[in-house]
């Protein structure tokens, strides 16, 4: 049995504290240290790790599709994953939608806590970007979603009407990182399966055009993620996540960073996920 073993790092600061128990006396600062700590200790650990890269041939060949599709939406439609959002933003985004309309969804707002999410529109919120929280699962926020896009790109056909063209449906293009989501908000927003959509990455693989109502028409797009990652810090995230293709990492070494950070949450700590580890090694 391989044995998981990662060493070195900085014992968080609730550890400290006495019988290890987590508590209520450390303050926001203190905790946002010991985050900033986990985040240098990552990168010490993903180092020693061979690098994850994954950049299956579908989407290759359908990045370059996806680009000049993108050129013909009236509004883009991000999913991030709403654990890992900052993991799940594709370095080129910005240069490939220039100043085109935007709307940035965070997915899975099931699976992150209610501080959490405040944090993060709060977050965003500072950067002028107002974020859309929604879950595919059970369609939360896709109503919402296919308003503000005929919303935003209402303009386009103010414009055509005025050059006696007639109205047409807006197009909103759904773009994101693999297994964020995009297919399952689709099909919730339709209330019907029109996109393939399980539970893990790469399932999508071509673009398709679904038609929402006389005046939506939206681009479901296999999820793209960039030919190299250069932080592996998010590499691992991906991975933990399931938002990259498993064969890209070694599930061990991943599993082994993914107890290392268990430890150092408050609210599951050590003394939570030492026992289980050992009773399943042994
Ligand atoms: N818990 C939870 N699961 C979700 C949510 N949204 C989608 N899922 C699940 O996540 C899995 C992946 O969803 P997809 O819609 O296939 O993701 P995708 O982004 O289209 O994936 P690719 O085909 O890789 O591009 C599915 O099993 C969904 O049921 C959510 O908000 N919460």
């Amino acid at each position: 049995m391989k044995i998981l073993q990662i060493v070195g790092g900085k014992t968080p600061s609730w550890y400290e504290n006495g019988n290890g128990n987590p508590n209520s006396t450390l303050d926001g600062s203190q905790i946002e240290s010991d985050w900033v700590d986990l985040d240098a200790d990552l990168y010490y650990w993903t180092k020693a790790l061979r690098p994850v890269q994954w950049y299956p041939g579908h989407i290759a060949k359908t990045e370059k599709e996806l680009k000049e599709q993108l050129k013909l939406m009236d509004v883009v439609i991000e999913i991030r994953d709403a654990r890992i959002p900052m993991s799940t933003s594709h370095p080129q985004m910005d240069s490939w939608l220039g100043n085109k309309k935007r709307i940035l969804v965070l997915n899975r707002e099931d699976m992150i806590s209610t501080a959490d999410r405040n944090a993060w529109a709060t977050y965003f919120a500072r950067q002028g970007t107002k974020v859309v929280f929604s879950n595919g699962q059970l369609g939360m926020g896709t109503m919402k979603l296919g308003r503000l896009a005929k919303v935003l790109a209402a303009d386009v056909n103010v414009k055509r009407r005025a050059k006696g063209l007639l109205s047409r449906p807006v197009r909103a293009g759904i773009v994101g990182y693999p297994n964020v989501g995009k297919s399952s908000l689709i099909n919730r927003l339709l209330k019907r399966r029109m996109c393939p959509a399980a539970p893990r990455p790469g399932v999508t693989r071509v673009l398709k055009w679904v038609r929402f109502g006389s005046d939506l028409e939206l681009l479901d797009s296999p999820g793209i993620i960039p030919m190299r990652i250069s932080d592996q810090r998010a590499a691992i995230k991906l991975a933990i996540c399931d938002d990259i293709g498993e064969r890209s990492y070694d599930v061990a070494d991943v599993a082994a960073i993914l107890v290392q950070i268990l430890t150092r949450i408050p609210s599951v700590g050590k003394h939570c996920v030492y026992p289980l580890t050992e009773s399943a090694l042994s």
